[in-house]
C-alpha cells in the first residue's frame, strides 16, 4: 500500500499539494486526472523525490519511500547527449531476469546504435520505457504515457500495463484522455484544489466525465 497523508507542497504562497491525503492499493493500475496546474506532476515528482514535500508523509508499506521502489516515466525524460540508445540502457542494472533486449528492439524499432540526439519524441519515449522495464521495481509512475507514442505503441503499451499489473506491480498512470484510464484502470482519483476530491471505482467510470465537468464552469466559445 503506499500511502500519502496531509502532504503539502508550495511554490511561494501557492499550496499546490494542500493536506493531500491517498491511499493507492497494492497490484492495481490507478489513473490521476486534474485539470492543467492541478498539481499532478508536482504529486508525481514528490513520490520520486524530485521534490521534497512542505509536510506530511509519504509511505510504501509503513516505511518512508524511497527511489528503489519505484520507476518514473516522465512526459520528457532527461537524456545525456552523445550517447546511443544501448549505452543508456547499459546505465540500468538488469533487475529483471526476463527482461529481453532484442524482443523490445524488434517490436518497438528502436535504433539502438543511433545517438538518442537524433530520436524523435517518441522513439526517446520507447527507450525511457525500455529503461524502467529493466529496472523492475513495483511502483511504476508513467506520467503522461502515450504522449508521442504511435497508435501501435500505444496499443503495445496497453497490454504492457495489463501484464504488469498481472506481474503483481502497482502503477500510477496521469492522462488527460480519459479513454486511455478507462481502458487501463482499476481506479481513478480526481485532483482538485490540492486535494483528491474523489476516488472513481470502476463501477464508477461512466459518472467521471459527468462529476468532472459539472465542477467546471464552461463557457460559450466566442470565435
Ligand atoms: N518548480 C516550480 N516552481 C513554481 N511553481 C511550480 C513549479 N512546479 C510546478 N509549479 C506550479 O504548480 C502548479 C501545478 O503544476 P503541475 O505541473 O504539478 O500541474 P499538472 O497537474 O501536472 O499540470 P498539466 O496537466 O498541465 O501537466 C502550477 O501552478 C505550476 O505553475
Amino acid at each position: 500500500m503506499l500511502k500519502l497523508d496531509e502532504v503539502i507542497v508550495s511554490f511561494d504562497k501557492h499550496k499546490v499539494l494542500n493536506k493531500l491525503c491517498l491511499s493507492l492499493s497494492e497490484g492495481k493500475v490507478h489513473g490521476l486526472v486534474g485539470l492543467n496546474g492541478s498539481g499532478k506532476t508536482t504529486l508525481l515528482n514528490c513520490l520520486y523525490g524530485f521534490l521534497k514535500p512542505d509536510s506530511g508523509s509519504i509511505l510504501w508499506n509503513g516505511k518512508p519511500l524511497t527511489r528503489h521502489e519505484i520507476v518514473y516515466l516522465e512526459t520528457n525524460n532527461y537524456f545525456y547527449s552523445n550517447i546511443t540508445g544501448r549505452e543508456y540502457l547499459s546505465v540500468f542494472p538488469e533487475n529483471n531476469a526476463n527482461f529481453d533486449l532484442k524482443f523490445w528492439q524488434d517490436l518497438l524499432q528502436l535504433p539502438l546504435d543511433e545517438l538518442i540526439d537524433n530520436y524523435s519524441t517518441g522513439m526517446k519515449k520507447k527507450l525511457a520505457l525500455l529503461a524502467i522495464l529493466k529496472l523492475d521495481r513495483p511502483l511504476m509512475i508513467f506520467d503522461e504515457p502515450f504522449n508521442g507514442l504511435d497508435l501501435e505503441t500505444g496499443k503495445i503499451l496497453v497490454e504492457l500495463i495489463q501484464k504488469l499489473k498481472e506481474k503483481g506491480k502497482t502503477i500510477i498512470i496521469t492522462s488527460h484522455i480519459l479513454d486511455t484510464l478507462l481502458n487501463s484502470c482499476d481506479e481513478i482519483h480526481w485532483l482538485r484544489n490540492g486535494r483528491i476530491e474523489k476516488t472513481f471505482f470502476k463501477p464508477e467510470f461512466q459518472q467521471i466525465d459527468h462529476t468532472i465537468f459539472e465542477n467546471l464552469k464552461l463557457k460559450k466559445l466566442r470565435i
